[in-house]
């Protein structure tokens, strides 16, 4: 499978190559030049298949330059019960009889859904450099999750290091203990005084600076790079075979979301065939993408228009991956997707409203809700009280936007985000107690931190990252 850019033809070369590259050298993101469909009579081999055999079925179209029996032993060793807590690696909950069931993808090391596809990165880093004999160095923007799935998953990586923009103040205590508190030699924690928007922004101004970039083995993790989204993809397979449904019976899915990485890897496996009626983008107050899916109309919110929430995972003005659905929605069209893409990047509206585009948007199955705090707190105690089962503030999101959308007769899957631990304060608000939370995470607050401060500004950051690699020049 050769990829191609979301803004022009080029050909990026093979699997290994944009999991290294990340961005596309003109901007864009990676898109598989074509995406390989499962007829049903195939969707029914992969319905009983474990999680790691089930990976490899829907990766491998997709990874055709790692030879099979490789690919095999990397994803053997990625989703194992040690690492993900059970057998079946997301388990299926259904909230009692009358509520939606739980794809839990948060029992991995971070307790977020992250480490889903970072844990495979990790083990996909370290195969592909060792085979090149080359290194990376990673710059990523967290929210919250992304950056500790990050750390985690490249901890003692010789060939690779993190450096991972935060935005200052703004993610959760523990969230920020998790990072924060790592003290290794090739993880770096830097917080901008800025937004998440700032954070993904500088990581796409330095990845422009193709003599930096070049330099200095410049490469990503957040969901620009293609291998994130693709190994997002196979828990809905996992998910929707898991509900038990005939062949071909729909089911509908409801994803929070913020970057869009985590609902467009739904989309993708609804283009490989997996019947997917619904798939439903819940916001918080940040609901720029409710204002798409429910309007027409994209337009992008500025740093200073970003709300600060109690699901601040989903502070994102700026979603990277409507990027590729644009591209998709306009039939591949890269010339088109930059003329959009660039109306967002100057902060217009791109309206798609009453065009052909927009039809074909009505036909993805997208739908679209938004919370507030004082929602999310009621889900919580609701979902608590109702079914005994503690949930954090996004999933939340998911919960109650999903409830909107359900259809009589169709399964509706909510993916739980993340764990509770994560967010105690809104779930101590919501229910008068604190979640429970692994041993290993027990007084993390009060460990060291490790972390450096700079301002938005990109030089600054080049600066930062140069000394930090080549300490004695
Ligand atoms: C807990 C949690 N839920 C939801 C999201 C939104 O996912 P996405 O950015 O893939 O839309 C994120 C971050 O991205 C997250 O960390
Ligand atoms: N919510 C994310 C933001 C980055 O998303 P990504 O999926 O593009 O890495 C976070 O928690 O960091």
């Amino acid at each position: 499978m050769q990829y191609v850019s979301t803004r022009g033809d080029q050909c990026l070369g093979t699997f290994s190559d944009v999991l290294l590259s990340g961005l596309a050298p003109d901007g864009g993101l990676a898109m598989p030049a074509q995406i390989p469909t499962f007829s049903a009579t195939e969707l029914e081999r992969l319905r009983p298949l474990p999680y790691a055999e089930l990976a490899y079925e829907v990766m491998r179209p997709f990874i055709t330059d790692i030879p099979e029996a490789d690919l095999r032993k990397l994803l053997r060793a990625t989703y194992r019960p040690e690492v993900f807590g059970s057998e079946e690696i997301t388990p299926l909950t259904p909230l009692g009889d009358s509520g939606p069931a739980l794809l839990e993808l948060s029992n991995g090391p971070s307790l977020a859904f992250k480490d889903m596809a970072m844990q495979f990165l990790g083990h996909a880093f370290e195969y592909v450099l060792d085979r090149r004999g080359e290194r990376v160095n990673i710059l990523g923007a967290t929210s919250g999750d992304t950056g500790s799935a990050a750390e985690y998953a490249m901890l003692g990586k010789e060939r690779v290091n993190v450096f991972m923009l935060s935005p200052q103040g703004r993610m959760s205590t523990f969230q920020q203990a998790q990072m924060f508190s790592l003290n290794e030699p090739n993880i770096f924690n830097i917080a901008v005084e800025g937004v998440f928007d700032d954070c993904q922004d500088l990581v796409k101004a330095v990845n422009a600076d193709a003599e930096f970039k070049a330099r200095h083995d410049i490469g990503a993790v957040n969901s620009i790079n293609w291998a994130r989204v693709l190994a997002q993809a196979v828990y809905y397979f996992k998910g929707y075979f898991a509900l038990g449904l005939p062949p071909g019976a729909e089911a509908d899915f409801c994803v929070p979301s913020g970057n869009f990485g985590n609902v467009f890897a739904g989309y993708l496996a609804q283009q490989m065939g997996l019947p997917i009626g619904q798939l439903v983008v819940a916001s918080n107050e940040n609901d720029v993408l409710h204002d798409f899916f429910s309007g027409g109309v994209y337009q992008v919110r500025s740093a200073e228009r970003v709300a600060v929430t109690s699901s601040p995972s989903m502070d994102i003005g700026k979603a990277s991956n409507f990027e590729r659905y644009l591209y998709l929605i306009s039939g591949g069209d890269a010339t088109q997707t930059l003329g959009w893409w660039d109306e967002v990047g100057a902060g217009r509206p791109v309206s798609l409203g009453g065009t052909p585009h927009w039809d074909a948007v009505q036909a993805s199955g997208f739908r679209s809700g938004r919370s507030t705090h004082a929602d999310r707190l009621a889900t919580i105690r609701q979902v608590d009280g109702q079914f005994g089962r503690l949930i954090d503030p996004h999933t939340a999101d998911g919960v109650l936007v999903g409830e909107e959308f359900r259809r009589p007769g169709v399964p509706m899957v909510c993916l739980e985000t993340a764990l509770p631990a994560k967010f105690g304060e809104t779930v101590r608000e919501a229910v008068g107690r604190d979640p429970e939370r692994p041993e290993r995470f027990q007084g993390i607050e009060q460990a060291e931190r490790f972390c450096e401060v700079i301002s938005n500004d990109v030089e600054q950051l080049k600066r930062l990252i140069a000394d930090h690699l080549n300490p004695n020049s």
